[in-house]
């Protein structure tokens, strides 16, 4: 190898236009070919077919009827490396576009000497010259600009993004533009044919001799040419719908510092309350007999009296009120002879209401207590209940969920060294707290094992075969962090070196899967698919924050774990999963009050808690109800029943006076 420096350090040409650094292909570096340098003009591309080529790539970027700096060969070559970039990244034209532009740029304007620089060459068996590395100056809204709109391009057969192969061991979560460019440039990733140093704008050494390329670049959320769709959303955060902004809180209605209603509802008291003893003390004539319950000149309650008929009045009686005294009349009288053919023959009459009761009572069998939060809260007619039923018997109704919250209590954040600088993690990842999650989940996974009611058997495990008859717990989908690292400590506890040689550990695998977890690799759960981090974690949105705008998972202060049972319409299925989940209750309830550790903050709820709830509720009314029948009996016994004289009744405290009519 030589070094061929005096190929390097040309000042730009006369009035800015600058050369080329290399013109044809000199030497073949297996799948790819290596350029010649060549320090002179431009030359005219004159080749209908590279000028297709030109057209194909770089339209708008190279004008194919002026000079150039490339070849018919150079754009064969061009057009074969196309291949595996459009593959991964053409989903997204505007990041495509943007990345093509600057390689449009390096290999065929006419200007290249302007930021290029040829650093190597070599001489092979032939005895030709050929180059082995290149400088490119470029600028760092180039770099920051295609990269932005590349990060986040997916690609769907793998499951992966598409800088988890194009940004080499930094995988898309740790790639940065410098990351990204270095390893597209590194002579030793594949297809790419001398090493090319990507120098930015900012880190200049070159002492302004060169004016750093500065291709236009196009955000993803932008179509390339106002004709065609921009990227989804999918491939693209910026293009992804924004939920309108909520509406401003109405200011507090607050009167002179306190809370307004009850400072008004104060007021109108007092006032009132005032205006009352006013009128008492105040105002009240000293004679005036108010009309009261007692007195018996007053003709209203008079009028019920059975004693009088409504002639014995002076004042004649309208229609009404004679045909409410004569009604009354009839009444009283009426039970009055029931009353006393009762006390008659009171055995008869206590036979005859005893079998009238049992009678009647039979009907209990039929009686069911309504506790599906459905029958009792949606009228059976609502058009949303009978939707709901006709899916619901045609596709089954939706999965039966178990969740448990578990906060973390006083723990502390974690800092974390990587190679971009120190990352805080909240309380959540706290190793010891994660372990004791672990424990928990595999705990209740156990719950019922051997039995009929089983979480292996009742569990949605869409991964298991058809027909498939053993079955195993670690198919059931369990929404839990501990997927991320396939539910097992030794998966936990691996660390790695990056290329940067910063030790990584759990916490760098799960920033990892938290940005992709359907990396069918690293991140996919034991049952097969992927954990949500939005769902497995708590407490990680800022106030005002929007799981639209890329939450920051690392920050949760909470886990949740989810597990998922499959639903019958038919009620009658559902008895293991209803056994199951009482169990489950039954454990979570002792493993709070007694086990938990004091890190922990547990909530825990189940798909039959509802239910359970409204049970518990209506069962606590039987005995309020019980007790305020018999209240009311003892009172119409009491006050009704002419009782006077403590023999005939237990209560001693009542005495004649008081309750004798
Ligand atoms: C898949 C990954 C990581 C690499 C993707 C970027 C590839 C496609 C890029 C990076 C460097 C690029 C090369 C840079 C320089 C030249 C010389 C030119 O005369 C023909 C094109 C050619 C050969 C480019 C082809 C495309 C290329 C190989």
């Amino acid at each position: 190898a030589e070094d061929n420096s005096s190929l390097s350090g040309h000042a730009p040409s006369e009035g800015g236009a600058g050369h080329c650094v290399w013109y044809g292909e000199c030497n073949k570096k297996s799948s790819t070919k290596q350029n010649c340098p060549y320090d002179g003009p431009a030359k005219p591309l004159d080749d209908a077919k590279g000028k297709a080529l030109l057209k194909k790539w770089c339209d708008g970027v190279i004008d194919p009827d002026k000079p150039m700096c490339c070849d018919y060969a150079q754009l064969q070559t061009f057009d074969q490396n196309m291949g595996m970039p459009s593959s991964l990244l053409g989903r997204c034209p505007s990041c495509f576009v943007n990345l093509r532009r600057h390689i449009c740029l390096l290999t065929c304007a006419p200007n290249q000497s302007e930021f290029l620089e040829v650093k190597k060459t070599e001489v092979n068996k032939e005895n030709r010259t050929y180059i082995t590395e290149l400088d490119i100056h470029i600028t760092n809204d180039y770099l920051w600009g295609t990269f932005n709109s590349c990060i986040q391009v997916s690609v769907p057969s793998t499951g992966t993004k598409a800088l988890d192969l194009m940004c080499g061991q930094w995988g898309a979560v740790k790639c940065n533009p410098m990351r990204w460019f270095s390893y597209m440039g590194d002579k030793t990733t594949f297809s790419v044919p001398f090493q090319m140093n990507y120098i930015n704008e900012t880190g200049n050494s070159t002492g302004g001799r060169f004016t750093p390329m500065d291709p236009p670049t196009i955000p993803c959320s932008q179509s390339v040419d106002g004709v065609s769709a921009a990227c989804s959303c999918v491939d693209c955060a910026q293009s992804c719908p924004v939920p309108p902004p909520p509406a401003p809180k109405p200011a507090p209605f607050v009167i002179a510092g306190f809370d307004g209603v009850s400072f008004l509802m104060l007021i109108i008291f007092l006032a009132g309350s005032m205006a009352f003893l006013m009128w008492i003390y105040v105002c009240k004539p000293k004679n005036d007999n108010i009309r009261g319950v007692a007195s018996e000149a007053a003709h209203e309650l008079d009028s019920h009296s059975i004693n009088k008929s409504s002639e014995d009045y002076e004042k004649p009686s309208s229609f009404i009120e004679k045909l409410g005294a004569n009604t009354d009349l009839y009444l009283q009288r009426g039970f009055e002879k029931w009353g006393t053919y009762c006390a008659q023959k009171p055995w008869l009459i206590l036979f005859l209401g005893a079998c009238l009761v049992v009678t009647l009572g039979h009907g209990v069998k039929y009686l069911k207590v309504t506790t599906d939060p459905v029958e009792l809260w949606a009228s059976p007619t609502s058009r949303s209940r009978v939707e709901r039923e006709y899916f619901d018997s045609h596709f089954e109704p939706f999965y039966r969920t178990e969740q448990i919250i578990i906060r973390a209590r006083n723990l502390s954040e974690i800092h974390h060294n990587t190679s971009d600088g120190i990352v805080e993690y909240g309380p959540a990842f706290n190793r010891d707290f994660l372990l004791a999650v672990l424990d928990l989940q595999e705990r209740i996974k156990k719950i019922g094992e051997g039995e009929w009611y089983s979480l292996d058997k009742i569990c949605l495990a869409p991964l298991r075969s058809v027909g498939q008859t053993e079955t195993d717990v670690n198919e059931c989908i369990v929404e839990s962090i501990w997927g991320y690292y396939k539910d097992s400590i030794e998966e936990f506890n691996k660390t790695e070196l990056d290329p940067a040689k910063y030790t990584t550990n759990y916490l760098d695998h799960f920033i990892k899967c938290a940005a992709n977890p359907y990396d069918p690799l690293n991140c996919i759960a034991p049952y097969g698919g992927p954990v949500d981090p939005a769902i497995a974690l708590g407490g990680f949105l800022q106030p005002g924050d929007t799981l639209a705008k890329e939450p920051h998972y690392e920050k949760a202060t909470a886990v949740i774990l989810t597990f998922i049972l499959q639903n019958y319409h038919n009620k009658s299925l559902l008895s293991p999963a209803m056994e199951w989940e009482k169990a489950y209750v039954e454990f979570m309830r002792n493993y709070t009050e007694t086990e938990k550790p004091d890190f922990m903050d547990i909530a825990f709820s189940s798909e039959r808690s509802i239910e359970d709830e409204l049970n518990r509720e209506s069962q606590s009314d039987v005995l309020t109800i019980l007790i305020s029948y018999l209240i009311m009996f003892a009172y119409i016994a009491v006050s009704l029943g002419q009782v006077n004289t403590c023999s005939r009744f237990v209560c001693q405290i009542l005495s004649d006076d008081s309750i004798v009519t």
